[in-house]
């Protein structure tokens, strides 16, 4: 079923009937199928997110356990997690699928090296970067031996919105940067790599929308469909953690988010933001993301009592 429903949607003749897609815009649309997830008000918000109390949250009826939080970015949060996805997470010692095939040399970043060259090929080849704990996309075993440091703000973030939702000993200890041209898909999978599986895993999106598709346990189960659009948030926890999901197609963002001015959202934190500022958004961010799509996909490793894979602080 799972396979059935993802090759409808990816097909590009005869387009699919997007009708049954869950649309969290519209709220007619999803009445009877969510219901609204009460969030935990934290003392500080967030620079780059909207006040708490402003997000809607909601947990699918069908698929208990998927929470997913309506586009709670500042239209500049959604500018700074591009830059970071773009110019600092491409940034050498993290690991990218365009390491193995000798397109980037050694002594050169992949985003440096895009605006040296103005290449398209080298542009256009990158898929995925791993932050933290490296995913073994053979193995998919973790190790202790390919591990970097975890970016601080990407795991204050994380951290932030586990708070909300009231898992308070959250980590983040792996992340996978997924980009996406239009013509690009993620085939059904479960992601299971991790040692600790009760926490949840968080997906933050960027730039252009996407139709995702969340099944069961197994590729028997028909899958739930839903558009995520830039910003939007979906957390796999409980009941869901484990379900197969993945991503038929890419779609045409209706709105560009990320290009809105919102600077009502004033926030006094801004001390993990790295500086950057609304002059670093150049062309080249604004002219990637406007055909691209990019999904920060973040995972607890170890049980919040351990500090490494092997040793378990007594
Ligand atoms: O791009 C997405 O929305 C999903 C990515 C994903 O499932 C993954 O990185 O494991
Ligand atoms: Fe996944």
């Amino acid at each position: 079923m799972f396979k059935q429903d993802f090759k409808y949607y990816k097909s590009k003749k005869p387009p699919p009937d997007l009708s049954n897609v869950l649309d969290f815009n519209n709220s007619n649309l999803i009445i009877g199928k969510v219901r609204q997830i009460r969030c935990e008000i934290p003392n500080e918000e967030l620079h780059g997110l909207k006040p708490v109390q402003q997000w809607h949250a909601y947990e699918l009826l069908d698929n208990p356990g998927l929470i997913f939080i309506r586009n709670p970015f500042t239209s500049y949060g959604q500018r700074y997690w591009i830059i970071r996805c773009l110019r600092d997470y491409t940034k050498k010692p993290n690991k990218l699928n365009v390491d193995i095939h000798d397109i980037v040399p050694t002594t050169q970043d992949w985003w440096e090296m895009c605006q040296d060259n103005k290449n398209e090929n080298i542009i256009n080849k990158l898929r995925w970067a791993t932050l933290g704990y490296h995913h073994n996309w053979d193995t998919k075993i973790y190790s202790e031996d390919l591990k970097n440091t975890f970016p601080k703000d990407l795991a204050v973030l994380s951290k932030y919105f586990a708070n909300v939702l009231g898992y308070k000993d959250f980590n983040a200890e792996a992340a996978i940067v997924n980009y996406y041209h239009m013509d690009s898909t993620l085939s059904g999978h479960t992601d299971h790599s991790e040692q600790y599986l009760e926490a949840p895993l968080f997906s933050f999106s960027f730039g252009q929308s996407a139709i995702f598709l969340l099944g069961g346990t197994t590729l028997d189960v028909k899958p739930t469909a839903m558009f995520l659009h830039s910003g939007d948030v979906v957390v796999m926890s409980k009941e869901s953690r484990l379900c197969y999901h993945g991503v038929p197609k890419i779609i045409t963002a209706p709105q560009s988010l990320w290009n809105s001015n919102d600077s009502k959202y004033v926030c006094k934190n801004e001390n993990i933001m790295n500086g950057i500022s609304d002059e670093d958004f150049s062309k080249p961010f604004e002219t990637y993301i406007e055909h691209s799509r990019i999904n920060m996909n973040v995972r607890q490793v170890l049980k919040s009592s351990e500090q490494s894979l092997n040793n378990v602080i007594k």
